[in-house]
């Protein structure tokens, strides 16, 4: 069944017109996003969400969004998504990074020079018919300190257009290097410094908890007297109490304010100061920037429904559609070793490390980690995928290390992953052949080369014999066909493993009888979700 996409923003027609050409069922409804209950009511019917910033994905519309395996975001910022919330549930949550950046940066200059030179007051007093010529007057930009708070994508691209009009452009952002600033013409200062050197203040950071309030009273208290805040990032930056009070007081001499604590935004007592020019989210409102946010958004989600191809995702790793193919077996792989390790392992798993050898350390070893993982725990919780993996395991304290190295061995490539619990340490190696399939190639340091079926019996135990007449026996009584038989053994007489490969499930009520036999340690049915290999 072709995947369905519910577009719940205005978006460019664009992107309905991308998503028919990809053979998926979409349903425009841009005024959808506004009406929460009604949202709710629908959304168990799309596997796909595409939004701006009116549509609120809350935990409680995710919860209700049973079928939802992606959410889209037409623009960058995505503090109206429950991150968190769709990890858990497993949906890949994705911006498009680049679409509007400039487009915003390009607002943000507008806000200068609309606070420099008064220009929407101006504008009504003279549309009035009143020629105030002696009300308003301006200051040059030329030659003025302007402080960029957060210098990313857009923030470097104000930096830039601010170099070109001559400013001085001093940037605060913790993840600036001394290379890029020099790069940008910018000069690099602490957030204190930028408070008490420029004149005009222009915020392009997302809304975290590190960044909200950012610009409270306090730190308006460390500004210049006369300075000029513009905010075309988020609501939340900046206290708006704060700043209401500081433009009545004097100590700062105009805002540029685009975007609200509380949007849609209406009765603010920010609106009507005659310092504050004021705008309705419109920062990546223009043709361009909206043509290109609706192209990436149609283009990512439908890579990702068909072609599991994952680009831009906050909360995964991406996989290109180029690399999705070749990654496809590994995944299987890493998910297969998370599986076996995840059912064998009875104790609090406490550390995980994952081996990636040869060819397989050059590949994506970010989405092979969160495969395993998501082997590795599905034992515990059922409802878990490559999404979600990465954040249950976090949860619940487990350290997870990624080792690299080059080819040590006669594979090609390999991963093998070791598990600590308080009591133990356990580890699997696999491979795939060219035949794309999973193979276990070595157990509890035991080589051997088994391929991996749906139904399977894992015992270890002494290297005596015995052990194959009793399996092979226990097996043909109760009428279950071994596919293929693999034993190993650390020496001769030592510790052994054995691990069959069976056609139909293990009979649980003979477990007990193989367990019992003086050679068995111990005895464990294994499953494995093999209709997707
Ligand atoms: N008004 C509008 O319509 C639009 C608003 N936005 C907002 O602009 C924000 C920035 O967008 P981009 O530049 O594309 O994001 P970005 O991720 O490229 O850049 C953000 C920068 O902020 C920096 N940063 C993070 N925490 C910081 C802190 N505590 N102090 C200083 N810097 C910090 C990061 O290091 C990064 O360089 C978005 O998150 C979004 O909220 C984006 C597009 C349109
Ligand atoms: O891309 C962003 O972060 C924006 O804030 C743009 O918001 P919008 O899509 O215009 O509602």
């Amino acid at each position: 069944m072709a995947p369905r996409v519910l577009v719940s923003d205005k978006l460019s027609t664009t992107a309905v017109q991308i998503f028919k050409d990809r053979g998926i069922e979409v349903d425009y409804l841009p005024d959808l996003g506004k009406d929460k209950e009604k949202l709710l009511e629908v959304i168990d019917q799309y596997d796909g969400l595409a939004i701006r910033s009116a549509t609120k994905v809350t935990e409680k519309l995710i919860n209700a969004a049973t079928k939802l395996k992606v959410v889209g975001r037409a623009g960058i910022g995505v503090d109206n998504v429950d991150i968190p919330a769709a990890s858990r549930k497993g949906i890949i949550v994705m911006n498009t990074p680049f679409g509007n950046s400039i487009t915003t940066a390009e607002h943000a200059v507008a806000m200068i020079f609309a606070l420099a030179r008064q220009i929407p007051e101006a504008n009504a007093s003279t549309h009035a018919g009143k020629w105030e010529k002696n009300r308003f007057m301006g200051i040059e930009i030329t030659g003025k300190t302007l402080g960029v708070i957060g210098c990313g994508n857009i923030g470097s691209i104000v930096a830039t257009r601010g170099v070109g009009l001559k400013m001085h452009v001093i940037a605060f952002d913790p993840f600036l290097s001394d290379s890029r600033a020099e790069e940008l013409g910018v000069e690099k200062v602490e957030l204190d410094e930028l408070f008490a050197r420029a004149d005009f203040i222009t915020l392009h950071t997302p809304l975290t908890d590190k960044t909200r309030n950012i610009i409270d009273a306090a730190a308006i208290a460390k500004m210049k007297t006369g300075v000029r805040i513009i905010n075309c990032a988020r609501g939340g930056l900046i206290v708006e109490a704060d700043l209401v009070a500081a433009l009545k007081s004097g100590k700062v001499a105009g805002a540029g304010i685009d975007v609200f604590e509380i949007e849609p935004a209406e009765n603010h007592e920010l609106f009507g100061m005659e310092n504050v020019v004021a705008t309705p989210h419109l920062g990546a409102s223009t043709t361009e920037a909206q043509e290109n946010v609706a192209l990436h958004v149609a283009e990512q989600m439908s890579d990702y429904l068909i072609k599991g191809a994952i680009s831009n995702a906050i909360n995964m790793p991406s996989i290109t559609a180029e690399e999705a193919p070749r990654l496809k077996p590994f995944v299987k792989l890493a998910e297969v070793l998370g599986a076996f390790v995840g059912q064998v392992t009875e104790d609090p798993i406490k550390e995980v490390e994952i081996l990636f050898d040869g060819s397989t350390a050059t590949m994506n070893t970010r989405a092979l980690i969160s495969a395993t993982l998501a082997g590795l725990i599905r034992p515990q919780v059922s409802d878990v995928n490559m999404v979600s993996a990465p954040i249950m395991v976090k949860e619940r304290g487990i350290i997870v290390a990624e080792v690299k190295r080059d080819k040590s061995g006669v594979f090609d490539g390999y991963i093998k992953l070791t598990v600590k619990t308080e009591h133990m340490t356990r580890s699997i190696a696999g491979t795939c052949f060219s035949d794309g399939k999973p193979r276990f190639i070595q157990i509890k340091g035991i080589n051997l080369d088994a391929e991996v079926g749906q139904h399977m019996l894992y015992t270890t135990n002494a290297d005596a014999p015995g052990i194959i007449g009793l399996l092979g026996t226990v097996c043909g009584e109760n009428g279950v066909n071994i596919a293929n038989f693999q034993l190993g053994r650390n020496r001769p007489g030592g510790d052994a493993i054995a691990l069959l490969y069976l056609d139909a499930p293990f009979p649980e009520n003979v477990l007990e009888q193989v367990k019992a036999h003086k050679s068995i340690d111990s005895a464990k049915r294994l499953q494995f979700d093999v209709n997707a290999m």
